[in-house]
């Protein structure tokens, strides 16, 4: 389990972590989301220790980073594929590491093997793939068997079959009972992967909560309809009672009534459908409604405005100016 209270770092008069309190809890995958330079790293980077906090503290199942006994048999870290030596081979990286951790050496020919690095155990880093790159610093994080794993944006570089090994991975670990903990900018992958969001814009935390209740809090549900007769539809829903918006290319969108009932409305006056689709919003809307506002760097291409009108109404308030 790792606990924030209270968390805040500042850089001279920039505030990049503000009062950040949360809990990362054992048995599920938790995703740390947050747009470009929200403070995700940092936090991180304070979780191990590596950058000291400001004001507040982080427990790692109950103590400092620092007060650790053998801190990678705890919690195992991927914060920076490039970090290891280039000029090592790969098993030589990580037997240092295990001998400095008193860590059994032929673990690093498993892990070696889990990543899938078994065959180029004996190349240098600096030789490899950004994919591959990546499965080493996976690999590394693997090695105390550590019942916290913390990776930053992970699948960066790998390729399908690699997104596909990570997410089986991060599942089964969480389903051993070991505490996941993973940021990604990849809202499809997070969705498929996480049970759990913890959300930060502007260093402040947005949400911690389930991701459907997520999605479900931060997003519009509605059934889209197409008729050739909208006239007719328009009277059929106005007789029911019915509010609906009409989007520039003629469908009707009704946030009011089930997919079931409108369908049955349909029938009774004769309207005939050309569609009747209920719509779910996905992490990716979810996210963008709840974060556009505390983006430090975006294009023009989103506003507030294109969010769903529930989810605005719905999203915190994050309209302070960075200081
Ligand atoms: N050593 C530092 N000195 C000053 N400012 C820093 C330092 N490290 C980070 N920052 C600033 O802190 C903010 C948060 O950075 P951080 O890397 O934690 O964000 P992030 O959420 O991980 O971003 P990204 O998704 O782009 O990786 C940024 O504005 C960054 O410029």
């Amino acid at each position: 389990m790792i606990e924030l209270a209270g968390v805040t770092k500042r850089y001279g008069e920039k505030v990049v972590v503000d009062d950040l309190t949360f809990t990362v809890r054992p048995g599920c995958v938790t995703g740390f989301l947050g747009p470009n330079g929200a403070g995700k790293s940092t936090t991180m980077r304070m979780m191990l220790g590596l950058d000291r906090a400001t004001a507040g503290h982080v427990l790692i199942d109950g103590e400092p980073y620092a007060r650790l006994d053998e801190p990678l048999r705890r919690i195992g870290a991927l914060l920076d594929a490039k970090a290891m030596h280039g000029g090592r081979s790969a098993y030589d990286n990580l037997r240092c590491l295990a001998l400095s951790n008193r860590i059994p050496v032929q673990r690093v020919d498993e892990v070696l093997q889990e990543v899938g690095l078994g065959e180029v155990a004996r190349k240098r880093p600096k030789g490899f793939s950004l994919g591959m790159g990546q499965r080493l610093g996976i690999a590394a994080a693997l090695l105390g068997d550590p019942e916290i794993v913390m990776l930053d944006e992970p699948v960066n570089g790998l390729d399908p079959e690699g997104i596909h090994w990570i997410r089986t991975l991060m599942k089964r670990l969480a389903a051993e009972g070991r505490t996941v903990f993973v940021s990604s900018h990849l809202m499809s992958e997070m969705a498929l992967t996480a049970d759990h969001l913890v959300v930060i814009g502007r260093g402040r935390l947005l949400a911690d909560t389930g991701m459907q209740e997520f999605i479900d809090a931060n997003s519009r549900s509605f059934v889209r309809m197409r008729t050739p007769e909208p006239e007719k539809l328009r009277d059929a829903l106005a007789a029911a009672g019915i509010t609906a918006t009409e989007n520039p290319s003629g469908a009707f969108e009704v946030t009011e009534a089930p997919a079931e009932r409108l369908g049955e409305l349909a029938l009774e006056h004769r309207v005939p459908l050309h569609e009747l689709s209920p719509q779910h919003a996905s992490l990716e809307e979810a996210f963008i409604a709840l974060t556009g506002e505390a983006a430090e760097y975006r294009t023009g291409a989103f506003s507030s405005a294109d969010a769903a009108p529930s989810a605005v109404a719905n999203a915190p308030q994050t309209t302070e100016t960075e200081s």
